[in-house]
């Protein structure tokens, strides 16, 4: 670096860590007096005699240890929080930038409105960086012509919209979201007030481009095709020559790529891993930027400074040797003022990655990273090593074995004679047989084992000694679209959770797997992520065991006036404690507490546990791997019932049948605590048993909203609710049944 002044600096949040630390002692220790009490009954002489059953028990213990565990792991997110700052105005000269490849992936036009893809276009290449050191591909897995005519659609608009931006030092640089602000955004440079009138009749001019723009993508009809079946497709973007000269283009314009590699029925695609290895391998022939930014195709550039941003790590020659990537938060746009799905994902970006960032670095999280594409490549791509060899991880073209060596490409595809071989060699590196027999997916680029490639890869790069940094900033550098109705946010957690828990019990397990140059902290974060989804089993019981016994009279927790009491209600207060003092640091709003619960619970009754049983199916080979991409699509009415504060019930059985059993089941065993308490004045012996329904109840109190009281469309369908009323009937009555009522 030149001079002294520093590119970035770390700031380590003393107050939170000693707060942390400080509590995770105290909890350890109310938790050790809770399996002191446990453990001591199975000592007991006379459980035998009392006939009392020992199976709940062991069960509560069990879980009581499991999430214990859990909890423990996640305390190592909680070491040693830090943030960052970077001074960009301090980086080299613009020509002294390295070149960025920007990735932008979609799969499904259904699923993802194409303007709203080509606004995530837009605004990356409309970000504030040298415009000739900046490629933007898109990868569609849809492979289909309305995304097709959707970029060169984008391109012409480009050419008005990045002048526009770059004149007035606009500062929204995706059009969709500059155009629904007022005109007179405070961050904007509009110079005196002669050019503002200037500005503003600019501003109009370019908002019915924009509108013509829309209605070109929208009104693009597709004649049929199948998205499963066909030829690689790769277009180098460029507009009608005669319209506006070449070289004016690029001057002005960064390159714009499409691609969509070839798709067969009979060949695994593996997701959206298969799609970031080939965009790695097209883009490797056709500009080999050393960094990639890769962006979901929701995700559209909120900071144009972010790439900068990432460079002030990148460029920073104390740490830019084992640096392979910064990652930045995913932000949302569409999150409402009760969050009540919980999609701002507050506590992985505000505290699980700040935590990170003070170990190894955060975790690699598929969006918003800028990363070192060498550091995907492996350690065999050495200077002088056998090209036999080098085929053998990279596949065979010539090509991109020369580009490994060659740091940037002067870009050459220009549709014509010479580089129309290029065209065909970056087809040959898209088809689906390429990877075949070569360490794609494997050992070089994004790995293929698990749906969660994001995960795993980062995982393993850190094993081998890279490491990360997290950029998160009051102005969100990204912002993508959060999931706002039930069912999306269940499918999305049962992938995740399914990919997770599935790297947890292979070979990548991240306690055992190595040789790992890993911190133990870090492990643990990372363990932690693999094995979270569990806690569905621990919950799963908490949601009915208690509750049985207590419709048999059984107490399973100590008595009011048992001194142990008192430890159940302090590890309560404990972890209460902890989630509000975190909500409070995050700056949300204290309601979070219970949103958050909420869908903590009902994402352990569903996905955590579909996803669990995904992965272990899928590990014994019972199931294949699916992805299926977050629908994106904004619904008028659906959208108003998530910005009034209600659940839009509208999934599956397969989702609502357990919580409407669940919540049945808890009702019933409320009412007939309360009952005993009334007639047999027990409340002393069962308080816990009856708390624990009251407190599920009162969490989830818009469930039974949902089943009874709601009469909008987005409630529970009342043959779910009599159906599930039947289940738990059927299910639960027998294990009632068994035990003679005391
Ligand atoms: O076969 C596929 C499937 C998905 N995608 C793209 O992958 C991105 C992420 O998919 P999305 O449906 O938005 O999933 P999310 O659950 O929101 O994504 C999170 O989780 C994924 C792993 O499960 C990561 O890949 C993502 O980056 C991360 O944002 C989207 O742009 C998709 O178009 C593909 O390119 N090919
Ligand atoms: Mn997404």
């Amino acid at each position: 670096m030149e001079g002294s002044q520093p590119l970035h600096i770390c700031h380590v949040h003393k107050a939170s860590v000693i707060i942390h630390r400080s509590h995770t002692f105290l909890h350890v220790l109310a938790v050790g007096f809770l399996v002191y009490y446990r453990a001591s009954f199975f000592f007991q002489n006379d459980i035998k005699n009392k006939g009392l059953p020992t199976l709940p028990w062991l069960l509560l213990f069990v879980s009581e240890l499991l999430l214990f565990f859990i909890w423990l792991l996640g305390q190592a997110f909680r070491w040693r929080p830090v943030s960052r700052t970077v001074f960009p105005e301090r980086l080299p000269e613009d020509d002294k930038l390295p070149s960025i490849d920007v990735f932008i992936f979609t799969a499904d036009p259904d699923r993802e409105p194409t303007l709203q893809v080509m606004n995530t276009v837009l605004s990356a290449m409309a970000m504030d960086y040298p415009p000739d050191k900046l490629h933007v591909y898109l990868s569609d897995d849809g492979g289909s012509l309305v995304t097709l005519n959707g970029m060169r659609e984008a391109w012409k608009f480009a050419k008005w919209w990045i002048p526009f931006c770059r004149k007035f030092g606009i500062q929204k640089r995706c059009p969709e979201a500059y155009f629904s602000a007022p005109a007179n955004d405070d961050d904007d440079d509009h110079g005196d007030f002669g050019s503002f009138n200037e500005f503003l009749s600019e501003r109009e001019k370019l908002k019915e481009k924009y509108q013509a723009f829309e209605k070109n993508v929208k009104s693009f009809k597709e004649t049929f095709e199948d998205g499963k079946d066909h030829p690689s497709v790769i277009e180098v973007i460029q507009g009608n020559p005669n319209e506006l000269k070449e070289q004016e283009d690029q001057s002005i314009l960064p390159r714009l790529v499409y691609v969509s590699r070839e798709k067969r029925p009979s060949h695994p695609h593996h997701f959206k891993a298969g799609a970031t290895n080939t965009l790695l391998r097209v883009s490797g022939v056709m500009s080999n930027s050393p960094y990639i930014l890769a962006l979901d195709c929701d995700m559209y550039c909120n900071d144009p400074t972010s790439a900068r941003q990432a460079m002030c790590f990148h460029l920073d020659l104390n740490i830019s040797s084992s640096l392979a990537f910064v990652q930045f938060p995913q932000r949302f746009h569409n999150i409402a003022r009760k969050d009540i799905y919980e999609s701002g994902l507050r506590s992985t970006y505000s505290i699980m990655w700040q935590g990170l960032d003070g170990l190894d670095g955060p975790v690699l999280s598929g969006t918003g990273f800028v990363l070192k594409r060498t550091s995907l490549y492996g350690s065999f791509a050495q200077e002088g090593a056998d090209p036999m060899e080098l085929k053998k991880y990279f596949g065979p073209s010539n090509e991109f074995i020369k580009s490994l060596f060659q740091h940037t490409k002067s870009y050459v595809v220009n549709g014509k004679d010479s580089s129309n071989e290029l065209l065909q060699e970056a087809k040959f590196l898209a088809s689906c047989t390429y990877g075949d027999q070569t360490k794609w997916g494997e050992e070089v680029g994004f790995l293929y084992y698990s749906v969660a490639e994001d995960y795993l890869t980062g995982f393993t790069l850190q094993c081998k000694g890279w490491t990360s940094v997290y950029l998160s900033s009051a102005k969100p550098q990204f912002l993508g679209s959060g999931v706002t109705n039930l069912n999306d946010l269940l499918t999305q957690g049962t992938r995740w959770s399914s990919g997770l828990v599935e790297v947890g019990i292979s070979k990548f397990c991240p306690f055992f797997y190595g040789p790992s140059k890993m911190s133990f902290l870090e492990k643990m974060c990372y363990g932690y992520l693999s094995f979270f989804p569990l806690y569905c089993l621990p919950l799963w019981c908490f949601a009915t065991i208690p509750q049985l016994y207590l419709l048999k009279g059984i107490p399973l927790y100590p008595e009011v006036s048992n001194s142990f009491f008192i430890i159940f209600v302090l590890i309560l207060i404990s972890s209460l404690a902890q989630q509000s003092y975190e909500i409070l640091i995050t700056g949300g709003p204290f309601r979070s507490l219970i949103y958050e619960q909420r869908i903590w619970m009902i994402k352990a009754i569903t996905s955590h546990l579909y996803g669990t049983l995904d992965a272990f199916m899928e590990r014994i080979g019972m199931r294949a791997a699916s992805f299926v991409p977050t629908n994106k699509v904004e619904n008028d009415e659906r959208v108003k019932l998530y910005e009034k504060g209600a659940y839009d019930f509208r999934t599956s059985k397969m989702f609502l049948a357990p919580l409407v059993a669940l919540v049945t089941l808890n009702t019933g065993s409320l009412l007939v605590g309360i009952g005993r308490a009334i007639l047999v004045g027990d409340l002393d012996k069962m308080f816990v048993q009856v708390f624990i329904p009251f407190y599920i109840l009162a969490i989830n109190y818009p469930i039974i909203e949902g089943m009874v009281i709601r009469k909008d469309k987005g409630r529970i369908p009342t043959s779910i609710t009599i159906l599930s009323a039947m289940l738990s009937t059927i299910i639960f009555l027998p294990v009632v049944s068994r035990y003679p009522m005391y």
